[in-house]
């Protein structure tokens, strides 16, 4: 089956003595969610602007759905793919939420006739409809970036991903974002890989799999399961467990085994009979 990306012995350095990355390999599948974790400065945000051709590799090659990252392939590849970043603030250009959608599929130059459906069918899925006249600036923070989303999901992108979308939120907002990123899971199945780079471990927790780098260099990559359950070497690149996680290694006798949620409270359930 086609890769959604795939990334082969990538090399790549801000400064020419140190590289950051070395020779770094990845596949995602296409239809995957895959968490990328690592700590401040582990290499996540350089490999999204290297996907999207804005900085460029000085070795190896990064494919998009088969199509070799090169100055012919990056704009028709990143027309393939879709951006959600950290502040949503910084995201918004129209004076009211359906405007805003618009922007992106007016520059994409579709004809006016066709805009409110898409507009409306965006903002559905996103659970945003109720607010197409307001205000971008009036929303709060996990609705800005629900409407971030539904201004990508306009573009019909095959990849998104998103850089942080949760860190400047509020936990409602965060509970808000991971909601509609289930959702998004659920409606497009395999039509839509999604790539979130994210700290939030309860983020990470939700996807298919969780890649963690440390240094620019790819150290677990499994299912939540797997990777929760390498906790020594998590807790020594600087990460934390999903909060089910650290409750049971804290509760549990068996501390390097990761529970989720629903197996945290089948537990504890378990306990108390
Ligand atoms: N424009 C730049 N010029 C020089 N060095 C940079 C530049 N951008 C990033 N770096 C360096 O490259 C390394 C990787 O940065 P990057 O932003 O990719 O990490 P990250 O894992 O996304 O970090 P964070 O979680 O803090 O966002 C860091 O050491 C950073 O200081």
């Amino acid at each position: 089956m086609t890769k959604a990306i795939k990334i082969n012995n990538l090399k790549y350095s801000y400064d020419s003595d140190q590289n950051l990355f070395a020779d770094f390999n990845l596949d995602i599948e296409t239809g995957e969610w895959v968490a990328l974790v690592g700590h401040n400065g582990s290499g996540k945000s350089t490999l999204a602007k290297l996907i999207l051709g804005l900085i460029a590799a000085t070795g190896g090659t990064i494919s998009v759905f088969d199509d070799i990252l090169s100055p012919e392939t990056v704009y028709r590849i990143r027309e393939q793919i879709g951006m959600v970043f950290q502040n949503p603030d910084n995201q918004f250009v129209g004076a009211t939420v359906a405007d805003d959608v618009a922007f992106g599929l007016e520059n994409k130059q579709v004809a006016s006739i066709e805009m409110p459906r898409l507009i409306e069918e965006a903002l559905t899925i996103v659970d945003m409809q109720a607010f197409k006249d307001r205000e971008p600036h009036m929303l709060s923070g996990g609705q800005k970036q629900r409407v971030a989303l539904a201004s990508v999901l306009a573009l019909k992108p095959k990849i998104i991903i998103l850089d942080e979308a949760t860190a400047m939120l509020d936990p409602a907002g965060r509970q808000m974002v991971m909601a509609t990123l289930t959702s998004l899971r659920e409606r497009f199945g395999k039509a839509l890989t999604l790539i979130t780079i994210t700290h939030d471990m309860d983020e990470a927790a939700l996807a298919d799999r969780v890649v963690v780098i440390n240094d620019g260099q790819l150290i677990l990559d499994g299912t939540p399961h797997q990777v929760f359950s390498q906790q020594t070497m998590l807790r020594d690149s600087g990460l934390e467990l999903p909060f089910s996680g650290e409750l049971a290694s804290q509760l549990h006798n068996h501390p390097e085994k990761y529970l989720d949620e629903r197996e945290l409270i089948q537990w504890l359930s378990d306990l108390s009979k």
